[in-house]
């Protein structure tokens, strides 16, 4: 009863308009946003990928999904795979496991910042239900957007001086955003405009249609460049119901923070007054923000969807209320019956994340290392033991002890590197990332972690250096599987996760510009003994020679 389904996507570039100022996007078969992907849980999905850029390569990565003993699918440049060529089509083969809201995005140079993203929505399978009834469901894709293009961003980001490419001009649900005018400027006395927006244009908000007195699954997932986000309904409660794939026990929220990588099922029940539309906004978190909240509607049928809401859209919590954020983190629980973590862990490595110099180039390192990526992928490398192409010596497991995690680093110098965490297969692995202060007195950021191939437990989150008296705290009893976990400024967050899936796999800060500034770990899990990866997937750098020369596997 599983079904194959089969996708052709075409990557080009095509003038969209996402915050109505025009500009050039990266788009799938002529969309932006790309098309929807949906399947059935052990269904596979299978995409061919045909790259219309005209001078670069591509690949996608399937955001959330395992790749159970298919690595080589994992659509990342470099390390699963060499980038697609111009005018080459790929085809990934992959097995949706687990039913979850899911998206798939660019994993190449900073591709996704271009708009290379969709939604990828795995249901049920056949006879099976959802632990939660709803009786119609809504997708909401949050982005951000600059108007900067994306290959000047990488230059500035590459340079010294660093040109930091700032807060995004707009954010965007589904692709759309409004920068010169506001659908809610008429409540303040603001000096932003009316939108003047019939409806058809690229960059009118997507309506969300809904009956009086039905409840909704609300499937939301972020895909920010940077931004951290908070949504919310106006007058509407959401009851979370799902994080990352993952069913969680279910608690009810005013607004929900949401960070790059992340995504969440919410069930609301609309059962407000219904003559009137209700605001949906979203407004970034954990940066000084400098942009204006993304806003679309709660259209109650029959009113009209041009009916403004009487009351403004709500509030975003101030930017830097961390105690909002954490308080809701905190909250989410797996749903009872869910697996619980091994009682002990046979590995602990702790993560350091530092901003950093390197002869005046500011990096992020990780343990002192800033990750720079080989040409040869990795999995290739692993493999057929093409040692010369990576470092040899892996990352240290920790950082030293005298370290100040609250100052700016002593030496801000750092080195890169190409080395890999071995993991032993089926091992289980404690990571704890460990939060400090960055280079500028009093400053330390926000960032998702997002780790390929696994979901983890998160066992927890502190405050300052992580310590052995923090060990007890650690949740072992109901801690939520995820794959993508914030820290918080100055502190640290503790996960456990099975190695379980041969293959190599990026964990990485899911904030692009700071992956693309080296923000990253690489762990081999037995890669040697992979089998049964396609020749197209390596036929570049020192695998390519070899695919040529006619070595087979
Ligand atoms: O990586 C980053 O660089 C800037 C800043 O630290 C240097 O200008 C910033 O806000 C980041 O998140």
């Amino acid at each position: 009863r599983n079904q194959v389904r089969h996708y052709n996507f075409d990557v080009e570039y095509i003038f969209g308009a996402p915050d109505c100022n025009e500009h050039v996007v990266m788009g799938i078969n002529g969309q932006f946003p790309g098309p929807t992907i949906r399947a059935k849980a052990g269904d596979t999905v299978v995409v061919h990928l045909t790259n219309k850029l005209y001078t670069e390569g591509v690949v996608i990565h399937w955001h959330g999904i395992r790749q159970l003993g298919t690595p080589w699918a994992d659509g990342t440049a470099s390390i699963s795979q060499c980038a697609i060529n111009p005018g080459e089509t790929f085809t990934y083969r992959f097995l949706v496991d687990k039913p979850g809201t899911y998206f798939y995005h660019g994993h190449y140079g900073m591709q996704r910042s271009a708009g290379l993203y969709g939604s990828l929505i795995v249901d049920v399978a056949d006879g099976e239900r959802e632990p939660f009834h709803y009786d119609g469901e809504l997708n909401l894709l949050l982005s951000d957007w600059w108007h900067q293009s994306v290959h000047e961003q990488e230059v500035g980001l590459s340079s010294s001086p660093l040109r930091w490419i700032g807060e995004p001009q707009s954010l965007l649900i589904n692709g759309r955003g409004q920068y010169n005018c506001s659908l809610a400027a008429h409540y303040s006395n603001s000096s932003s405009n009316q939108c003047n927006l019939k409806g058809g244009e690229k960059c009118a908000p997507q309506i969300l249609h809904v009956q009086p007195k039905k409840t909704y699954r609300l499937r939301i997932a972020s895909t920010t460049a940077l931004a951290s986000l908070n949504l919310a309904i106006g007058n509407h409660k959401m009851v979370v119901v799902e994080a990352d794939g993952n069913y969680v026990q279910p608690f009810a929220v005013d607004d929900l923070d949401i960070y790059s990588g992340e995504s969440y099922s919410v069930l609301i029940t609309t059962d407000q007054n219904p003559k009137n539309n209700y605001w949906l906004s979203i407004g970034v978190r954990g940066r000084k923000p400098n942009t204006p909240q993304g806003l679309t509607l709660l259209n109650y049928l029959p009113n009209s969807a041009s009916k403004l809401p009487i009351s403004p859209p709500p509030v975003t919590p101030q930017w830097n209320d961390y105690n909002h954020s954490k308080s809701f983190s905190k909250r989410i629980f797996a749903r009872m019956g869910s697996p619980k973590p091994p009682k002990f862990y046979d590995r602990r490595i702790t993560l350091l994340n530092t901003q950093n110099k390197i002869n005046g180039f500011i990096k992020w390192a990780i343990n002192n290392v800033s990750l720079a990526l080989p040409s040869t992928p990795y999995l290739g490398s692993v493999k057929f033991l093409l040692n010369h192409t990576y470092d040899q010596t892996s990352p240290p497991e920790n950082f030293p002890s005298n370290y100040d995690v609250m100052n700016p680093p002593a030496n801000p110098n750092t080195t890169s590197g190409s080395g890999v965490y071995r993991l032993n297969y089926n091992t289980t692995v404690d990571v704890i990332l460990q939060n400090a202060n960055a280079l500028a007195v009093n400053v330390s950021e926000i960032h998702p972690w997002h780790l390929h191939g696994h979901d983890f437990w998160v066992l927890g989150y502190g405050e300052g250096r992580f310590s052995r008296k923090d060990e007890r705290k650690l949740n072992l009893k109901n801690p939520p599987l995820r794959n993508t976990v914030v820290i918080f400024p100055y502190g640290w967050t503790a996960l456990r996760f099975i190695a379980d899936n041969r293959g190599v796999w990026a964990f990485h800060c899911h904030i692009e510009p700071h992956l693309h500034m080296g923000m990253g770990v690489i762990f081999d899990i037995d890669g040697r003994n992979v089998k049964g990866i396609p020749n197209e997937a390596l036929a570049c750098g020192a695998t390519g020679r070899l695919s040529v020369n006619g070595v087979h596997h």
